[in-house]
């Protein structure tokens, strides 16, 4: 927890005495509002103070010990939220703060979603009160070992047999076995299953269904249901405590009205009919876990630069030549220019989460009144966020570890945990290179249609300025000129669009638009990044532009944003220049303001990450202790390692001693 408590020392009290602004309200700008810091701050204070939510030794326990230890945590964690009456708002952050992957995940983040989504009312009555009360455990079958990124693709059928009225699940081969369904493995009774709907003798592509899969008896499979998990996945204790699954049909039949029919329906007799909505509304629970990954990619690298922060600051290194006291870390230019983007990262990600939230309501609310307009830019904007935010946070967690040394490669650091945690979210809801190829594939049906005078909207809209943005030269003079937002926001359009007409340009060049696709697949990648890194900049420009109170808080964020473009313009200097957006003298001066901007940061980045107001549980890092005192807890925790509960080791009979004595004999021949 944090420092104040009799007795203890605070170790980075100096940092925090630098900074030029009022934390405690940058945590309610973080946050969003007073209300959001005070819930969050009482659920992690509930979770910190409870020992069923230890999390400690988590990468030490045996694959089936972690996973008892998640069935445990879980139940735990829901008789807390009954007992105590607990919102959903206040559930869910419990369940954040709990920081273990496990089916509940699943079960409220895509199972109960998909039911509210694709569910008729009265299937929406009959189950959701079942799932909400756990009466059932549900999750999200859909992806296949011979098919994942592909969904048409998927084999598994779901033909109906209108004699009996129901519907018969069959995988009907090795490839069409469901595999990865986060939940599936152990714990789930129930799933969503998606699958090619037969009827008539006609293949009418993949719908849902909800199957139950285990006894609610005695959990057992039922008949006909083959289920397992699929084995050890990347690092310790991570991802592991998650029973992601494998299951099997043979001739499974469930009733025809547990085919999801909001969208489309079968008849008693067999009849398909489509209700008059797009047929993409079948993909609406990944659009909205998408979204909730996006806002979930700030927490973690959050996290990350709060350790590697608060470790840089009091890690010591070298001195001046003159002798003296040895430098922190984080004085050191090369450790601010790798780890204050990062930082600055996650606020733009907090930020932009803020607004896809915002939009994926205001998308939800148009759908229901059958408005079908926004769908595309909803579409748009959850891939290529999704794939943006996860794959910079999965490498920003990387960066932090080594940004904290040796020490960073220590569990107890918590960076390798929380890399090993966080990097599938690059494959999971969407491999981040299918999701971009989503986007660039809209970004050129925009600009095939500039020409028709049709006017793009929403995030598009700035591409309706293509006269300008084609020929406009970026007006910087001076390193301080990069502090204009106006200066910013025509660079990051200007570069997005040219590299989008280009693109578009060389595909028309193609023999055939397929072939142009395929032959530029990795520019169109470039595009869509270009595209999206212009939104996040965007809204953290809009963000800052929003009245914020607290002593130079603003100033803060104003910043932090600065920093956020101008390390892009930095780091894709090539696109801004190849596409004439800017002159190389005009991308020099960007990086020099990006030095001074760093050189402003440096006083306020111990109390910028404390603005996150992560207590010493969540974090789960020995080096990202708010206190600052690293050294003793380091060596404490080494003594905690099995490998340490007896000097002499296991196996030291069997293989050393025999060794050593040989050795020894050798040695007097
Ligand atoms: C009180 C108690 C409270 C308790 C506590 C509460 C707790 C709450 C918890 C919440 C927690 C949430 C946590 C969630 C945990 C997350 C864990 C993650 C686990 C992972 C799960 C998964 O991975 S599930 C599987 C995911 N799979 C994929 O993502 C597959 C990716 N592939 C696709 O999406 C598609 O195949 C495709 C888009 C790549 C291609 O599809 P398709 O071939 O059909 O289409 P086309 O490319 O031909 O496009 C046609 C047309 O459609 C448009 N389009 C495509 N997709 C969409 C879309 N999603 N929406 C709208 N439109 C779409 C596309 O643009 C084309 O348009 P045209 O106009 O025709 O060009
Ligand atoms: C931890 C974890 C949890 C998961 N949980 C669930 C779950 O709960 N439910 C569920 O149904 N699924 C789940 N999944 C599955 C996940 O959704 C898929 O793994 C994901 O959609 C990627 O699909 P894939 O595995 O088929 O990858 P592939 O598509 O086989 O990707 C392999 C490579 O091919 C490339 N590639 C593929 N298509 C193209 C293309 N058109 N153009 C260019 N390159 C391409 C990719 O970029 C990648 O480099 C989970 C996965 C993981 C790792």
């Amino acid at each position: 927890m944090e420092a104040g408590g009799a007795g203890e020392v605070d170790h980075l009290a100096g940092e925090r005495a630098t900074a030029q602004f009022d934390v405690d309200h940058m945590k309610v700008a973080w946050a969003g509002s007073r209300h959001a810091v005070d819930v969050a701050d009482r659920m992690a204070r509930l979770v910190a103070s409870d020992p069923v939510f230890r999390k400690d030794n988590r990468t030490m326990l045996p694959r089936k010990e972690l996973f008892k230890d998640t069935l445990r945590k879980a139940a735990h964690a829901w008789k807390r939220i009954v007992e105590l009456r607990l919102t959903e708002e206040e559930a869910n952050l419990l369940r954040l703060y709990v920081d273990q992957p496990g089916y509940v995940d699943l079960h409220w983040g895509m199972f109960v979603p998909a039911i509210k989504g694709q569910g008729t009312e009265e299937q929406q009555k009959k189950w959701l009160p079942l799932a909400y009360k756990f009466q059932i455990i549900g999750c999200y079958a859909q992806t296949e070992l011979g098919h994942g990124s592909n969904v048409q693709g998927l084999e598994t059928t779901a033909t109906f047999d209108p004699k009996t009225d129901e519907f018969v699940m069959h995988s009907p081969t090795l490839t069409s076995s469901k595999w990865w369904p986060g939940g599936l493995g152990k714990a789930s009774t129930h799933a969503v299953v998606y699958a090619r709907l037969i009827t008539e003798g006609k293949d009418y592509g993949i719908h849902g269904f909800i199957v139950q899969l285990r006894s609610l008896e005695d959990h057992s499979p039922l008949p006909g249901v083959t289920l397992g998990d699929i084995g050890g996945k990347f690092g310790s204790g991570a991802y592991n405590s998650m029973d992601n699954g494998v299951l099997r049909f043979d001739h499974v039949r469930i009733p025809r009205d547990q085919m999801l029919m909001r969208l489309s329906q079968v008849t008693k007799e067999g009849k398909y009919v489509h209700s008059n909505v797009p047929k993409q509304l079948l993909y609406g629970t990944m659009v909205f876990v998408r979204q909730t990954i996006v806002a979930d990619a700030s927490k973690a690298l959050s996290r990350a630069t709060c350790i590697a922060v608060r470790y840089s600051a009091m890690r010591k290194q070298f001195g001046p030549q003159t002798g003296g006291p040895e430098t922190q870390v984080l004085n050191y230019k090369t450790q601010q220019s790798r780890l204050f983007p990062l930082l600055a990262s996650a606020y733009a990600f907090r930020f932009v989460g803020e607004w896809l939230k915002w939009l994926y309501t205001d998308v939800t609310h148009k759908l229901e009144a059958k408005d079908f307009s926004t769908l595309q830019e909803a579409h748009a904007c959850t891939a290529g966020l999704k794939a943006v935010t996860t794959s910079a946070t999965a490498d920003g967690i990387e960066e932090c570890r080594k940004l904290c040394g040796g020490h960073g490669y220590l569990n107890s650091s918590g960076l390798p945990e929380l890399f090993a945690t966080y990097v599938p979210a690059c494959t999971y809801e969407g491999d981040n290179v299918v999701l971009l190829l989503q986007v660039a594939r809209i970004l050129m049906k925009t600009v095939s249609q500039l020409a028709s005078g049709k006017q793009p909207v929403g995030t598009m809209a700035y591409m309706g300025n293509v006269q300008y943005l084609m020929q406009c030269k970026c007006g910087v003079n001076t390193a301080e000129d990069w502090l204009s937002p106006a200066a910013i926001r025509e660079v990051f359009e200007a570069r997005a669009l040219r590299m989008a007409v280009n693109c578009a340009q060389n595909i028309n060049r193609a023999p055939s638009q397929e072939e142009g696709l395929y032959e530029l697949s990795p520019d169109l990648l470039e595009v869509a990044v270009a595209h999206i890194q212009l939104i996040i900049v965007t809204k953290f420009i809009e963000k800052v532009e929003q009245d914020i109170p607290g002593e130079g808080v603003k100033e803060q964020l104003r910043n932090l944003c600065n920093v956020y473009a101008l390390y892009l313009v930095h780091k894709h200097l090539g696109d801004f220049l190849s596409t004439g957006c800017m002159t190389a003298r005009q991308g020099a001066l960007a990086n020099q303001q990006l030095g001074k901007l760093y050189a402003q940061l440096r006083p306020n980045a111990v109390a910028l990450v404390d603005a996150f107001n992560y207590t010493d549980h969540y974090l789960g890092s020995v080096l990202g202790r708010y206190d600052g005192n690293v050294y003793p807890a380091l060596y404490d925790e080494a003594w905690k390692d099995p490998l340490n509960d007896s000097p002499v080791p296991d196996g030291y009979r069997e293989h050393l001693r025999p060794l050593l004595k040989q050795q020894l004999k050798l040695s007097r021949l």
